[in-house]
Order: C-alpha cells, then structure tokens, then sequence
C-alpha cells in the first residue's frame, strides 16, 4: 500500500513537472512570437479552437471520419466557413494554416516561395518510395530535378497523339453499344495507366490489351498502389508516423525499386549497344519521347534516374484519369453540357486531331475547367515555412489583416473551397456551368495544378490528352447516361480524391 502510494506520487509528480515544462516553454514561444507579429506590423492569426489544444487529434480524427463518410473535403470547408478564408489549426502540435484565400497562396507560391518547402514534409514522409526527387527536394536540387523534365514533358505534348490514339482506341473497343452500364473510372484509369507506363518507362502496362509481354509494368502498378496507401497513411499521421509498422511497406517499397531498376538497366544497354555499333536498336514503344530514354541521355548514376521516374509516376499515375471519369461524370449528369461539347467536336468536322486543333476547342475546355473547379484531383498543396514570412490576410477579428508565419509552420491550401467561393465565381458558384470559363483569364482565383515554378509540369499535356479523349467519345457517341441511382460525388482518397461509386454511365452510339 505504501509502495503503491509512493508509486502513485511519484508517478503524479513527473506529470506534473512534464506538464509545467511543456506549458512554460509554450508560453514562452507565445509571448516571443507576439512580439516578433508587433514588431512586423502583424495581427494575432484567426484560431481555430480545438478539443485537444496540445497535438488537435479533434481535427484528425474528424477528417478521417469525413473520409469515410465520402466528403473528404468537409473539415476544410466547414473550418473556413466558421472561421474565414485562412485559420491556425494545429495539427501533431505543428501550426498549420489551413487557407482558402488566393492572394496568401500567390504569397507563398509565387511572391515568397523560397520561403516555401515541399522537403521537410515529403521527404519526411516519401522519401524511402519516391527518393530525391522533383516532389521531394527544394532549392538548388530540386531546380535540377525540374531542369531535366521540363523539356521531356515540352516535347512529348505536341508530338505523341498517334502514339496515344492506340491507347484511346482500345479503351472505346471496350465501350458496349447495346446501351448497357459501364464503370468508366476503372477505364479510364487503364487508358492512363497504359499510356504513362509508355511515356515514362517506355513500357506500356497494356491493361486494355490482351498482350502477354506487359506482366512486369502490371505487376509494377500493382504494387506502386500498395506502397501509395503506406506512404498515405504516414501522410496522415504526420511526425507520428513511427506509430505504424514499416517493414512491410518497405519491402513493398524495394519490390517498386526492383522492377524500375530492371527497366533502367534495360535502356542503359540499348544505348550502350546504340552507340557502340552506331545503328538503333529496336525500341519497344512507338513514343517519341520517353522519359527513362531521355535521363539515360543525361546521366550514369542509376540512382537519381530512378528518383526522378519514381517522382514522376506518382503523381502520373492515376490524376489524368480521375478528372477524364470525373468530367464523364458530370457529362452524364448534365446532358445539355455534353450536347454542346459535341456540337463543337462535330464542328472540326474530320481534320486530323492536332495539339493546335484541340487547343482551339474553347468549349471542351471549358467542360475540363469546370470539372476541375468542381473535382480537383489534387484538393491542395502543403508547403512548410522555411524562413520567417509575412502572408497578407488571415490576422485580426476578421482575418483581414497580414499574419507572421515561422520556420516550421504548415500553409494547407485548400483549393476547393477557393474553386466554390461565390464571392469569386458569383452566386451561381455551385452550379456546373462551364460557360463561366469562356473568355475568362488565368489567375490565382483557379489553380488545380497548382501555380508559380512548382506548377505542375505536365498540364499541357494532361489537357491535350484529356481533350483528345472527349473528342473521340463526342465522335463515337451520340449521348452518354447516367447509370448511377446516386446523383451526388461521393469520395474516396488516396492522395488524388476520386469517385467512389465510379462513373457508371451507358453510351448511345452515334448513328
Ligand atoms: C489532371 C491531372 C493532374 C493534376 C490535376 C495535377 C496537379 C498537380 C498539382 C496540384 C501539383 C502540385 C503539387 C504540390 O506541390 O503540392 C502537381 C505537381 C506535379 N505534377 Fe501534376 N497533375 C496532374 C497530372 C500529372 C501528370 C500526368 C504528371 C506526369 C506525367 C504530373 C507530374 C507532376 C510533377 C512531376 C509535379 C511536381 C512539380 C514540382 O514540384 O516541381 N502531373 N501536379
């Protein structure tokens, strides 16, 4: 009894010495970071209040309910509802800014981005996946990393329609005629999982064949999905990611690294072969510019080609896909819109599919845009403050006035609600209306594939391929129906937000 009474006080006496030191030295922070905020003509952030004020598992543990229950978006948009268009939350003890206001992005993507990092989070998190690489890296590595792709992508968009055209043709012989359900999302994610498998590896998965040789690229994708739901859930658990076990992601991780490896050493010899005996060997795809073909070129070390083909693929492998099901989504559920789409299609009357010809096609374009305002892909962007900065908005009692942001603070730019706010896209906000997009021009308000020098590289040729696709659907079909009893997007995430009911629609051909 005594022990245990000792046990017990000293026990009591440890928690409360941790308690006191933990609540001093936050004090302490509090009283320093008030005083840095006067000194740089800043207003106190907007708080968001939390049920746990230490690590705010209250906002964790409802966004992984709002995952479950198909809005994954909801905390965010309900927190900017409460509180305005950017708050301090806490998340794992870390101060995240969650913002929906388009002149703090400009901020921390454009005007002040070298105070901006993707490193200290998703190397944290990807690097045992994904290497060092374009998404991983910041600074001078990562300008590296980018100098290398944006001629690859710069190239492959105007020059690779007939390669793909293999891959779309495949993906509508699947299409039934005889006006019976198909679940597009699945296709789609074939069509786009065969032709990046192409353009990045130079081996096409060929999911919508029935060729035998493509079982390593399957197998590739198989296991790349499983490692993604690891590095997802490590994501989630943010500097408590020690919390779940990894030798079993790692192994997955090291199988990925194997199969790509092959690949690497496969292209390295077809070029050694190339310029020893100074004839080509046979390539095993049509693309003119594959990126594994194009870093080979530039390097020897095996290490970094894998890196930059693993940072590519990632966010490669299922974005272009989502939106073409997402807009196939929204078509059949707005059979006006699709109607006109295909006037216009119909218009270019039998020209030869060109990057020119498709850009010109301003309605189309306008469908891609307003699903994308709608279903983004990628619903945001996380970057960490490197160096002390000053965003404009999100001080004061109405969050009108600038903030001071410090070196480890999280900015978590949520893009939907900044798509869907009326104050910006007017009262008709929530209505599916691509004509908003005619005429209308680029800006900070609209930023699906992000802005500023970490714009998405390959968005050019997203779009065209995206475009390519609805125009031989709108060639082939005549009308597509909605098949689904639910008329509402529910969601499911794995770092990109995608349908998760599908897309199940029937086509009417074209007579
Ligand atoms: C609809 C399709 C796509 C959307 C909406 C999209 C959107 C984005 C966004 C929002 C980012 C910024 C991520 C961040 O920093 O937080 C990004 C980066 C990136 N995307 Fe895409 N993406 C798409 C397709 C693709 C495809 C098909 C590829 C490759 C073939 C690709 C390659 C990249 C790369 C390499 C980056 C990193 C750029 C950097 O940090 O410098 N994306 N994308």
């Amino acid at each position: 009894m005594f022990f245990n009474t000792t046990l017990w006080q000293s026990l009591l006496g440890a928690l409360t010495s941790v308690s006191c030191y933990y609540l001093l030295s936050w004090g302490i922070k509090e009283l320093r970071y008030r005083h840095a905020a006067r000194k740089a003509g800043c207003a106190l952030p907007v708080k968001c209040w939390h049920k746990d004020p230490i690590l705010g598992l209250d906002l964790f543990v409802q966004r992984i309910k709002d995952m479950n229950s198909g809005d994954s978006l909801a905390t965010d948009r309900l927190l900017l509802e409460k509180y305005g268009k950017t708050v301090q939350t806490n998340s794992w003890g870390i101060k995240q800014y969650v913002t929906m206001d388009p002149a703090n992005m400009q901020t921390v993507l454009a005007t002040q981005v070298d105070k901006f990092g993707n490193e200290p989070k998703n190397r944290a998190m990807c690097a045992p996946f994904l290497g060092d690489g374009v998404i991983t890296l910041d600074g001078h590595a990562w300008k590296t990393s980018r100098q290398l792709l944006n001629p690859v992508f710069a190239r492959a968009q105007v020059s690779e329609l007939s390669s793909f055209e293999v891959h779309v043709g495949r993906m509508i012989d699947h299409i039934p005629r005889d006006g019976s359900m198909i679940d597009m999302q699945p296709l789609c994610k074939m069509l786009f999982l065969d032709s990046s498998t192409e353009f990045i590896f130079g081996k096409s998965a060929n999911s919508l064949s029935s060729e035998t040789d493509s079982s390593v690229a399957r197998r590739l994708s198989k296991l790349f999905d499983e490692a993604l739901v690891g590095m997802f859930t490590r994501y989630m658990l943010g500097s408590f990611k020690f919390l779940v076990g990894t030798k079993k992601w790692l192994n997955n991780c090291a199988e990925v690294h194997n199969i790509i490896d092959g690949f690497i050493d496969e292209e390295v010899e077809r070029q050694k072969t190339k310029s020893l005996t100074n004839s080509a060997t046979e390539s095993s795809t049509p693309y003119k510019y594959v990126l594994l073909k194009e870093l080979v070129k530039t390097t020897e070390d095996k290490r970094s080609i894998r890196n930059e083909l693993m940072n590519v693929f990632f966010p490669a492998r299922d974005t272009a896909a989502i939106l073409t099901s997402s807009i196939l989504f929204m078509l059949a559920r707005y059979p006006d819109v699709w109607n006109k789409m295909r006037e216009e299609v119909l218009s270019i009357g039998d020209q030869k599919l060109t990057f020119e010809l498709l850009k010109s096609l301003k309605y189309t374009h306008a469908v891609i845009n307003e699903t994308l305002r709608f279903h983004a892909p990628a619903g945001g962007s996380w970057k960490t403050c490197l160096a002390p900065c000053i965003l404009p908005y999100g001080g004061g009692a109405a969050g009108r006035e600038p903030i001071l942001l410090q070196p480890g603070d999280e900015v978590r730019m949520s893009f939907t609600p900044l798509h869907m706010d009326p104050e910006i896209w007017g009262e008709d906000a929530l209505e599916f209306r691509p004509e908003r997009f005619l005429g209308l021009k680029q800006s900070w308000n609209f930023i699906p594939f992000l802005g500023g020098r970490r714009i998405c590289p390959a968005q050019q040729n997203v779009l065209t391929d995206i475009c390519y696709v609805l125009v031989r659907l709108a060639k082939e079909f005549q009308a597509v129906e909605n098949r689904d009893e639910c008329f509402e997007y529910v969601d499911r995430i794995v770092f990109t937000r995608e349908s998760k009911n599908g897309v199940k629609v029937a086509f009417v051909p074209a007579v």
